[in-house]
């Protein structure tokens, strides 16, 4: 175990720590957002601007932080968002993260653009989901899907909000355009063993859900969705999960916050299918907001980078042992023993009332 005060008390700590060790390029590549960079701050200024309203005297007893998601039992409902090119950050990679994840008891949604292969990863503990890039060639993207199955992942989780790549003007004034020499996006090889580019595909419509099934029996998360017209959509065309995201601020910029696209988005799925989010969860506090909001988990995604860019697999479970305490005593003192039972009237933006 690392001391926590080599690391850090909070993920602000650890965020700086790894600010520290970082090449300032690799920190921008994944601290930084698209345009102005004004989705990426609401994702965290929409929690500033949401209160508790704690319950007293509910004899809520031990909490239990335990669920089941798809399939895959889970020791909270706080989950590894998937992030691209872990190696940037540590050079065990993604293999550490899902050490991690494994001891920690809860899923890694591996990247499509991870740089180790997901079989190396999935050696490391899973359980493990596998996020999906809409590739225009359905061929391709049955050869990556076969592989993440064969390795063991249990759910696919397919990327909708980025039809083409986000501005990220940090990347642009460094020149960083791609993987230093070495590193390769492991699982984008086609059948001959040759690695394909990342590429965005805004060609792609609500056909490619029909097209996903047809590939496998996994459950079938869609990621990305803000507007509550397009989680109904998801549901009809019978994904099994809609995860509320922007992108952590990285494509559209100006895109409103997750937090205050969730209700929306709770409301139109209408209990018919679980709904995650991610973006801007920085506190155990901020998990059980947006569980009371109707979430039922949430994924962190830079934060992971930080803890692994400072301590490898003991980093990112640093980080993981930070929000679960944080959202078990948060829990505790709203009166609450388990998320599922945590109400929207838990919450307030402070307005009279
Ligand atoms: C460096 C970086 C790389 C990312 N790579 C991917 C990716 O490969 N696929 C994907 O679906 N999302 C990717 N995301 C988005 C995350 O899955 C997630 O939506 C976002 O980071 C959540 O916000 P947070 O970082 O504020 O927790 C990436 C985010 C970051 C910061
Ligand atoms: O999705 C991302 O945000 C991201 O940064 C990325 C970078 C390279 C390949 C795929 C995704």
């Amino acid at each position: 175990m690392l001391a926590a005060d080599a690391v850090g008390l909070n993920l602000a700590e650890v965020a700086a720590a790894a600010r520290r060790r970082l090449d300032p390029v690799h920190w921008d590549f994944f601290a930084g957002g698209a345009g102005n960079e004004r989705t990426l701050r609401a994702n965290e200024a929409a929690f500033a601007r949401r209160w508790l309203r704690p319950r007293v005297l509910r004899a809520a007893g031990e909490r239990d932080l335990r669920l089941s998601l798809f399939g895959s039992p889970v020791s909270m409902p706080v989950l590894i968002a998937p992030t691209a090119f872990h190696r940037l950050a540590h050079p065990e990679g993604e293999v550490a993260t899902a050490r991690a994840a494994a001891d920690a008891g809860t899923v890694m949604v591996v990247s499509m653009a991870a740089t180790r292969p997901v079989e190396e990863i999935a050696a490391a503990g899973g359980p493990l989901w596998f996020q999906l890039y809409p590739h225009a060639d359905l061929e391709f993207t049955a050869t990556v899907v076969r592989r993440a199955v064969a390795a063991g992942c249990r759910a696919l989780v397919v990327t909708v909000d980025s039809p083409v790549f986000g501005r990220r003007e940090r990347d642009l004034r460094h020149g960083f355009v791609d993987l230093p020499p070495g590193l390769v996006c492991e699982n984008m090889r086609d059948a001959d063993g040759r690695v394909r580019p990342i590429e965005m595909n805004a060609g792609v419509g609500w056909e490619l859900i029909g097209a996903l099934r047809g590939l496998t029996s996994l459950p079938i998360l869609l990621k990305g969705v803000l507007h509550p017209a397009d989680a109904r959509l998801a549901v009809e065309h019978g994904v099994d999960g809609v995860l509320v995201s922007n992108h952590g601020g990285r494509q559209l910029d100006g895109a409103l916050a997750t937090l205050d696209a969730l209700p929306g988005v709770v409301a139109a799925v209408d209990g018919r299918v679980p709904v995650l989010v991610d973006g801007g969860l920085r506190r155990g506090t901020d998990v059980l907001v947006a569980l009371a909001l109707g979430a039922t988990a949430v994924l962190l995604g830079r934060p992971v980078l930080w803890g692994l860019a400072v301590g490898g697999a003991a980093g990112v479970r640093h980080v993981l042992d930070l929000v679960r305490a944080d959202l078990d005593r948060a829990l505790a003192l709203v009166g609450v023993a388990r998320p599922g039972d945590l109400d929207a009237d838990l919450v307030t933006t402070g307005a009279p009332g």
